[in-house]
């Protein structure tokens, strides 16, 4: 079997023209466009590339981005009033900060000061805790991401053995809670997992993120699987690959994400959904 592509490019750009129609809209009725704070603290390569795809699907959302593009050297002080400032702003809808952060910088202390309203990320514990009560507020992007291929593409979930490897705060942990709120039944794995291929060989659904190069085996994909890849690792020639081994995996899947042009893209068009979202959830 040959796997179909599970298209991230085509599927973004649809969600991105939806929330653009859906901006046009309330613009139209006399409201302001919803606006996004997106800050970046540093220079890290591909930070930058994720903060410049956001701000410009920003612009093909119509959504207002408002950028803090601050040095590396910017104090956890600095970074927590900024957060505080833009909390009470009335005119920012959403607030996103880029991880990682500095080391220097305590990525879980800034989180927690994002009012969750404005939690566009999905990653504060109130919003972590509603998407695990099953009543959902703002989800983290990535996993939504994920959720909107599938359904996008017409793929049911309901009784399916998924596998989901990595547990991050980012993507592994709440991945597993989509899933199971699909009616998935879900299996975490991480660095301790005994028997991993086992447990791959078993799943109708693998997600992987780990951020390893080629980590998943394509010999462990079971015949006619679903494979999405949220891994985007950079490789020493310059070029991206994801954390399955793509080129075996795909010739046993039914269904898998390339690495560019898959769930990274599907990350950032959800980030403007979640920002639309924002901005009904607080101006109606
Ligand atoms: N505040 C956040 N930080 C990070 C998140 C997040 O959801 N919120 N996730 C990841 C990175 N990420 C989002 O910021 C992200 C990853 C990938 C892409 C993307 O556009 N990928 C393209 C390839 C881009 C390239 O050439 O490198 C693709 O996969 O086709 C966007 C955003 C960590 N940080």
């Amino acid at each position: 079997m040959t796997a179909q592509i599970l298209d991230g490019k085509a599927i973004s750009q649809e969600i991105v023209s939806e929330v653009r129609a859906k901006v046009d809209a309330r613009v139209a009725s006399g409201k302001r466009a919803p606006a996004l704070a997106v800050i970046l603290v540093g220079s890290d390569p591909a930070s930058q590339v994720y903060v410049g795809n956001k701000k410009r699907q920003c612009e093909n959302a119509g959504i207002t981005s408002f950028a803090y593009d601050l040095p590396a050297d910017t104090s956890e002080a600095d970074v927590l009033k900024l957060v505080a400032e833009l909390n009470t702003r009335d005119d920012v809808d959403g607030i996103l900060v880029q991880l990682p952060l500095p080391k220097h910088i305590d990525a879980d202390k800034v989180i927690e000061l994002i009012d969750p309203i404005k939690d566009v990320d999905g990653f504060h514990p109130y919003n972590i805790g509603r998407l695990v009560l099953k009543m959902p507020l703002l989800r983290p992007c990535t996993p939504r991401g994920v959720m909107t291929l599938l359904e996008k593409t017409g793929i049911d979930l309901v009784g399916k053995d998924a596998v989901v490897v990595g547990a991050s705060n980012i993507v592994g942990r709440p991945q597993a809670l989509e899933l199971l709120l699909a009616r998935a039944t879900v299996t975490v794995c991480h660095s301790k997992t005994k028997d991993l291929a086992e447990k791959v060989r078993g799943a109708d659904v693998v997600v992987a993120g780990v951020g390893i190069p080629n980590f998943v085996k394509g010999e462990w994909i079971k015949e006619g699987a679903i494979v999405i890849d949220v891994g985007i690792n950079r490789l020493e020639n310059g070029k991206l690959c994801g954390d399955v081994e793509f080129d075996v995996a795909k010739e046993r899947a039914s269904w898998i994400t390339p690495v560019p042009g898959g769930v990274g893209l599907m990350t950032v068009a959800t980030l403007m959904q979640n920002t639309f979202d924002a901005c009904v959830n607080r101006l109606g």
